[in-house]
Formats: structure tokens, sequence, C-alpha cells
């Protein structure tokens, strides 16, 4: 199993900015330093090959991925009730870099498996956008899929090492992912 100096696990609410903040960050550092992990995409190849959907579509931001939503929400969990790391184990196979962004982490079976493997390495970081931002970004309430656990599962009990206000003030998120990147340059340096 690799060794990195750092892994964020970047969670929040649909919406909420996850991807958006994820590559702000990650154009910013170079590939071989980091690298960009989904625990949604072994979840989302293997439930396409199940079901005959189309991979890449499930990786958009569409129709097509939310029609499929709360079913391979019920899939995962399944797969993550009988085996937590599950996901986890297949994310982190044969990656060399130091720095790991994992976009979307939802529950508290990921955070808890990168801190017993990473400990020392493993901050949280909380992306949060109001809903009347989320709602403009195209997001509305859906039963079954924003009272579940995928959305609801992090809300309570966890200790967020950074969070990130994502309301659409330019400057004030600028700042923050700055402060982000200079405490990522300290850890890389250590
Ligand atoms: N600060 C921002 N400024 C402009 N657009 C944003 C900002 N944050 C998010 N977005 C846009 O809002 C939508 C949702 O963001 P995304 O990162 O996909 O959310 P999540 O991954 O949390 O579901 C995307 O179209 C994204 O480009
Ligand atoms: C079944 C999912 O893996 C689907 C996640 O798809 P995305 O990661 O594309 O979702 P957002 O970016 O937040 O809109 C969620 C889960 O509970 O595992």
């Amino acid at each position: 199993m690799a060794f990195p100096k750092l892994i964020l696990l970047i969670c929040g609410k649909r919406k909420s900015g996850k991807d958006y903040i994820t590559e702000l960050i990650h154009c910013r550092l170079d590939s071989s330093i980091c690298v960009v992990l989904r625990l949604s995409g072994p979840l989302k190849e293997q439930y396409a090959k199940q079901h005959e959907l189309d991979y890449d579509r499930l990786l958009d931001a569409t129709e097509y991925k939310e029609r499929y939503r709360a079913d391979m929400i019920q899939w995962g969990e399944e797969r993550r009730t009988a085996d937590p790391g599950f996901f986890c184990r297949q994310i982190v196979q044969d990656v060399s870099q130091p720095v790991w962004i994992v976009s979307d982490a939802r529950r508290k079976s990921d955070i808890d498996w990168f801190r017993h493997h990473y400990e020392e390495q493993t901050v949280i970081v909380r992306v949060v956008a109001s809903e009347k931002t989320r709602r403009q970004r195209g997001w509305q309430f859906t039963e079954g899929v924003d009272d579940s656990q995928s959305e609801c599962g992090l809300d309570d009990g966890v200790n967020f090492d950074w969070v990130i206000t994502n309301d659409g003030q330019d400057l004030e998120l600028e700042a923050q992912v700055l402060r982000l990147l200079t405490f990522i340059h300290e850890k890389l340096l250590h």
C-alpha cells in the first residue's frame, strides 16, 4: 500500500462545490505531486457493468447520473456494509503521488478507514454552501437521496480539520484555498 504525506478527504452536500474546490487545489499542484481520487469511481464503474449502463455518463453532472443516484447509493451501501473498506482500497491502489485528494467522502466508514490506515496523513475538509446557493447551482431536495447516509452521514460527530465556505464570494474562497495550499506545501516540506 502506497504511503502519502497528506490525504485530504473532501466532504460536503450535493452542489456544495466538492469537485470545484478539488480542482482549484489540484490545478495548482503538479500532477507528480497531487492526485484526485474518487470513491464514486469504482462504484459507478461496477454499477454500470452490472446494470449495462454508460459509465462515462454516470461520471457527468447530468440527469442521467441523478436518475440512478438513489439506486447507486443503496447498491454501494450494501457493499460497504459487507466490507467498509471495499471502495477505499480500490482507489488507493498503485497511487504514487504524495498528496491525495479524495473528493467525495460521504460516510464515517470512509473516514474511519483512512484514519485507521493513514492516521497522521488524513485531514478532513468540509465544503459548505447555503441551500440557496446550492439551488442556484441546480440542486433540489430529492427524497431517498438528500435524507440518506450518502448526504447526511457526516452531518454529526465529525471534527472537520478545515471548513471551506463556498457561497459564491470568489475572493473569500480564494483566500481559503490559498491557506489550504500553504498547509499542503508545509506538509510536503516535512
Ligand atoms: N465558487 C464557485 N464559483 C462558480 N461556480 C461554482 C463554484 N462552486 C461550485 N460551482 C459550480 O456549481 C456546480 C456544483 O459544483 P460541484 O463542485 O460539482 O459540487 P459537488 O461536487 O459538491 O456536487 C458546478 O457546476 C460547479 O462548477
Ligand atoms: C452513489 C454515489 O457514489 C454517487 C455520487 O456521485 P457524485 O460523486 O458524482 O456526486 P456529487 O458530485 O456529490 O453530485 C454516492 C454514494 O452514496 O456513494
